[in-house]
């Protein structure tokens, strides 16, 4: 495991952004495994920067997305399917076709999931994927429970994140109550996985997540299995890290 410190979060976003880069420059044709929420916006500024400038190319990329809420279209505005247009897709030369979010308008949940497992199998493997962590450890909508989840899954959200979600929304009523997800064993199965936290709301989901037991109640633990990761975080992401490692 590596860990890079950022600044502050534009740091952050511009270190995760160079890795990433990196991948893309090195393999033209990269699978990129991508995520939503806050922390990763910054990156894909920064990103959608260079590609400007003509230093990027998307033209052979493929994406995979980790997950999306079940029962939004991806033209709901909450919808990561839009996210991920609004963000990235919209702006850059990536062939559209090529770029895989689970089916939240597929309400039979065992055909959403088994079409998407078959999609990233059909993609040949995920090169590098990007996570950010949920407060509770969670990565992707791999939410705390007894077992780890292997492959692409519908969970029901916990409180506290459907609570955290809830800031995007009108109201809390209004946050889908479930979400499909790549599982853990599609996460780990990545080539390289580029971790980004800011904040201090994720310092101690990071600390027990690098340094704690690996356990399915901290779903981020399994990551210190991985043999490639990268963690790009800020210093209050990493205080809890700092006061406890010396
Ligand atoms: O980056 P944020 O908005 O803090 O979200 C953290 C995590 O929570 C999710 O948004 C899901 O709740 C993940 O997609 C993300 O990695």
């Amino acid at each position: 495991m590596i860990i890079y410190t950022g600044k502050d979060y534009q740091d952050v976003s511009r270190k995760a952004a160079n890795i990433m880069s990196a991948q893309i420059i090195m393999k033209p044709d990269a699978v990129l495994g991508l995520a939503t929420g806050s922390t990763p916006v910054g990156m894909y500024t920064q990103l959608l920067e260079w590609y400007k400038k003509g230093d990027l190319d998307f033209s052979r990329v493929t994406s995979v997305n980790l997950d999306e809420y079940k029962g939004l279209s991806g033209d709901n505005d909450q919808s990561y399917r839009y996210f991920m247009d609004q963000n990235l897709f919209n702006h850059v030369n990536i062939d559209k076709a090529r770029t895989f979010v689970p089916d939240g308008l597929e309400e039979d949940s065992d055909k959403a999931c088994a079409q998407y497992n078959e999609i990233i199998r059909q993609t040949g493997g995920v090169d590098m994927q990007l996570l950010g962590i949920g407060g509770n450890g969670h990565i992707g909508f791999n939410e705390p429970g007894d077992a780890f989840e292997k492959e692409t899954h519908c969970v029901d959200l916990t409180e506290s994140t459907i609570r955290a979600n809830s800031r995007f929304f009108e109201s809390m009523d209004e946050v889908p109550k479930q979400a499909y997800t790549m599982g853990i064993g599609n996460i780990m199965a990545a080539k390289k996985i580029l971790l980004v936290a800011t904040g201090t709301s994720k310092a101690e989901a990071l600390y027990n997540s690098l340094y704690g037991p690996i356990t399915p109640k901290v779903p981020a633990s399994i990551l210190q299995l991985h043999p490639d990761l990268t963690v790009v975080a800020d210093e209050d992401a990493l205080s809890m890290i700092r006061e406890k490692i010396k």
